[in-house]
């Protein structure tokens, strides 16, 4: 058997449209533009060029986009200064401070300081217990991004064994509410689960979300399941010159292709998505601030 593939660039391609259209009618209707501000705290290249993407989309479905790029040794106060100053601009909906940020900051404390109605990452505690007692928040991205993919492959998730593989606050366990939410049975599973083969044999919707090159194999996949590779890893590929690299996710894609009833790609699986629905995050909270209804099919 060998998979189908879940083609996340083209369904983010769609997500995007539908944003531009909403984009467009907010403008038309009631002059208003969509704002999403950006903050980078040093220089990291591949963090500069996921901002740049980021900023690049934002344009292209007509939104506002403000970058703000600090020193790698800012201060913790200048930092949270420039949250304040974000959180009361009108032109900005949407606020995402890159992350991990350096060690000097405290991540917690700067996301806390964020405006939950701004928080388009949803890592503000408020949206996380909004979202994990079933209330209206904004919902983390890549999370979202996942659920979008699963509900468009098989319709209803009612009654399906999910299995998270990863306990981050940023993936792992904003993914289980969601999937709980749709009324999945979900495990979630971690570097310290006991016999992870055999939990992870058992589910018909797998999410890897550990960071660790290619660690699942396709004999831990039940036949037929549906694979979320949410890894983006790039490991040394001397087979295409020295000193190459290349992308690869937690799922070892040769393997798991074999067995899985579908499967997302590294590249072009779920990282588009995650910026696809940061966008629409983006949209859904100008709309709020605005009293507006919001766009449908782009929220949880
Ligand atoms: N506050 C915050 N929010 C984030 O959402 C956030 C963050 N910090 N820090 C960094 C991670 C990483 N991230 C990615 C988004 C898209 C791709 C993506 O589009 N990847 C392409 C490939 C990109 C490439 O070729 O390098 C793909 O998978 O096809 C990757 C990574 C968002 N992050």
């Amino acid at each position: 058997m060998t998979a189908q593939i879940i083609d996340g660039k083209a369904f983010a391609a769609t997500i995007r449209d539908k944003v531009a259209g909403h984009v467009a009618r907010l403008k038309a209707d009631h002059d208003i533009v969509p704002g999403l501000a950006v903050v980078l705290v040093g220089e990291d290249p591949a963090s500069q060029v996921y901002v740049r993407s980021k900023g690049k989309q934002t344009v292209e479905v007509g939104m506002q986009s403000f970058e703000h790029k600090l020193d790698v040794n800012t201060s913790e106060a200048n930092l949270l200064a420039l949250v304040e100053r974000l959180n009361g601009d009108p032109a900005v909906h949407g606020i995402l401070v890159q992350l991990p940020l350096p060690k000097h900051l405290d991540e917690d404390l700067v996301i806390n300081a964020i405006d939950p109605a701004k928080d388009v990452d949803g890592f503000h505690i408020s949206n996380v217990g909004l979202l994990s007692t079933g209330q209206k928040s904004m919902v983390p991205c890549t999370p979202l991004g996942c659920l979008m993919m699963l509900r468009d492959f098989h319709g209803s998730l009612s009654g399906m064994d999910a299995v998270v593989i990863g306990r981050s606050n940023i993936v792992g366990k904003p993914m289980a509410q969601l999937l709980l939410g749709d009324s999945c049975t979900v495990t979630i599973a971690h570097s310290r689960t006991r016999d992870i083969a055999d939990v992870v044999r058992r589910a018909d919707i797998v999410v890897a979300a550990v960071g660790r090159p290619e660690m699942v194999p396709g004999d831990w996949i039940k036949p037929g399941a549906t694979v979320i590779d949410v890894g983006i890893n790039r490991i040394d590929a001397p087979e295409k010159g020295e000193g190459k690299t290349r992308l690869v996710g937690d799922v070892d894609f040769a393997s798991a292709s074999r067995v899985a009833g579908a499967i997302t790609p590294v590249p072009g699986g779920v990282g588009p998505m995650t910026i696809a629905c940061l966008l629409a995050n983006t949209v859904t909270a100008c709309c709020r601030a605005n009293g507006l209804d919001e766009p449908e099919g782009l929220t949880a």
